[in-house]
């Protein structure tokens, strides 16, 4: 190929390609970098690759280089890169042309585009490269990955390990020694002895199984939830990212059930109440945006829809193939946060979803608020129980779990952070499905609905 490259672009006296097909020293290799007006690096797959951070040190010189090479020491350093996007050092050549070495008509653009930049804009990507190599020298990479090993096995000798998940979802994980399964016999005591008890729960996941067609509430659930709803001792909400109008129409017959919607973006106390709205007014021009680029993953991902709720957006693959599901959803992730970055939102991945919500709403702000208001209306939790499955949940795991010795909670408060199934949580227990804790919350909805009936106790007003 160097050969009919010279033939037809040379001419005598002059030959485009050398080739220098044999090691090199490592002082020839630093004399060819000082020479050269660009680096270029093409390797189609490699580890690191530390030829261009040597191609900057080399280009930068020193003072005896410089003398060497007859220039004065005041004179600006200029380099050029163009570097495979499939080499490690890449990302961190902010300032380098990246290519994909496979396609030769944008490595022939690279090339020229190097070499024909103005000559202020080598001195300043030159300048920029420097500063980076010279500051990530080996001290620097020998401490921080140090300083990795050392925030990875902090607890390392406190936590247990487990292997969850099957196929592409396996992963193991370390898990707390005091994460443990809820006993219904511990919980049942200590709701036995308080006297004003909070409950938060989420819905689906929680007291609606994932697959379950029909996601409606059983008779059953809705029985539970008003025998809880119906003990004055007790404040009990459901905490969910549905919309109200979803959760308004199945809690229906739970007169006295107090509903967070869309992450608590909305917040009705009772079902005679007017719903409150929790947030500064939700804007919606990012709808427009959002909605497109969700469109084009639901019509390359079958089985997956989107959801258009009041103040966020849901693209969900519960229905697609699982791995292919999940894939698409981390690319539409990376998409999503990069063309909302200027926008007031948040991108998060749930249980089969992708959703855009307006940001600072979370679950966690209805944990709050909820402690707040008992608080303002002299109502101190002594027992607290949240349970909830999927990561919008963890903010209210964390609500409540850091009130703990705070003002909003009695001194002798007991605190119940709950998730589902066995795995890495802010919650101290778990249960393993929904099942179990159907069979929980009946367990508590009896203990009410005996002392009920032993002395006509009201419903709690907040
Ligand atoms: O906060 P949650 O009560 O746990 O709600 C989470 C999401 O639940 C719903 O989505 C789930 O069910 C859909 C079918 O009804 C399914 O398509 C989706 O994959 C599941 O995540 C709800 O539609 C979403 O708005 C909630 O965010």
């Amino acid at each position: 190929m160097v050969k009919r490259i010279n033939e037809a672009f040379g001419h005598p006296g002059y030959e485009p390609v050398i080739l220098i097909d044999q090691p090199l020293q490592f002082y020839e290799r630093v004399a060819y970098y000082v020479v050269a007006e660009c680096c270029l690096v093409t390797a189609v797959r490699d580890g690191m690759n530390l030829i261009p951070y040597e191609y900057i040190v080399s280009r930068q010189g020193n003072e005896r280089l410089d003398k060497a090479l007859g220039l004065s020491h005041s004179m600006p350093k200029k380099s050029t890169l163009v570097v495979s996007e499939f080499i490690g050092c890449s990302p961190s050549l902010s300032g380098a042309i990246r290519v994909n070495p496979w396609n030769i008509d944008a490595v022939v653009d690279a090339m020229d585009s190097a070499l024909e930049m103005p000559e202020p804009e080598k001195q300043l990507r030159h300048e920029k490269h420097y500063r980076y190599v010279s500051t990530h020298d080996v001290g620097y990479w020998a401490n921080s990955f140090l300083q990795d090993l050392e925030r990875t096995c902090r607890d390392h000798s406190r936590r247990r390990c487990w292997g969850i998940g099957f196929g592409l979802g396996f992963r193991v994980v370390a898990l707390d020694p005091n994460f443990r399964k809820l006993s219904l016999e511990h919980i049942v005591s200590a709701y036995r002895r308080t006297q004003m008890r909070a409950i938060l729960l989420d819905y689906d996941g929680t007291l609606m199984p994932q697959a379950s067609i029909d996601k409606s509430p059983s008779q059953q659930s809705v029985e539970i939830l008003n025998s809880l709803c119906g003990d004055k001792r007790n404040v009990v909400f459901l905490v969910s990212s549905r919309s109200r109008r979803k959760l308004g129409e199945w809690f229906s017959p739970c007169e006295n059930l107090g509903m967070a919607a869309e992450h608590g973006y909305f917040i009705r106390l009772k079902k005679d109440a007017e719903w409150e709205i929790c947030a500064a007014v939700a804007d919606s021009s990012w709808k427009p945006v959002a909605e497109p680029v969700m469109r084009l993953y639901t019509e390359t991902t079958d089985g997956s829809t989107i959801e258009d709720k009041e103040t966020s957006l849901v693209w969900s693959y519960e229905d697609a193939d699982p791995d292919f599901g999940s894939c698409q959803a981390k690319e539409l992730l990376s998409h999503l946060d990069s063309v909302l970055s200027n926008e007031p939102v948040s991108v998060k991945t749930g249980r089969n979803n992708v959703e855009v919500k307006p940001q600072g709403v979370s679950k966690g702000l209805v944990a709050c608020r909820l402690l707040s208001t008992m608080k303002e209306r002299g109502l101190l939790p002594d027992f607290v129980l949240c349970i909830g499955d999927d990561r919008s949940d963890e903010d209210m795991f964390k609500v409540i779990t850091s009130a703990v010795d705070g003002p909003s909670l009695s001194p002798l408060a007991e605190v119940f952070a709950c998730t589902v199934c066995r795995k890495p949580s802010k919650a101290k227990y778990y249960l393993d499905d929904t099942a179990e804790i159907v069979r929980l919350l009946q367990g508590l909805a009896s203990v009410s609905e005996q002392s009920l009936g032993s002395s006509a106790e009201e419903t709690a007003v907040i």
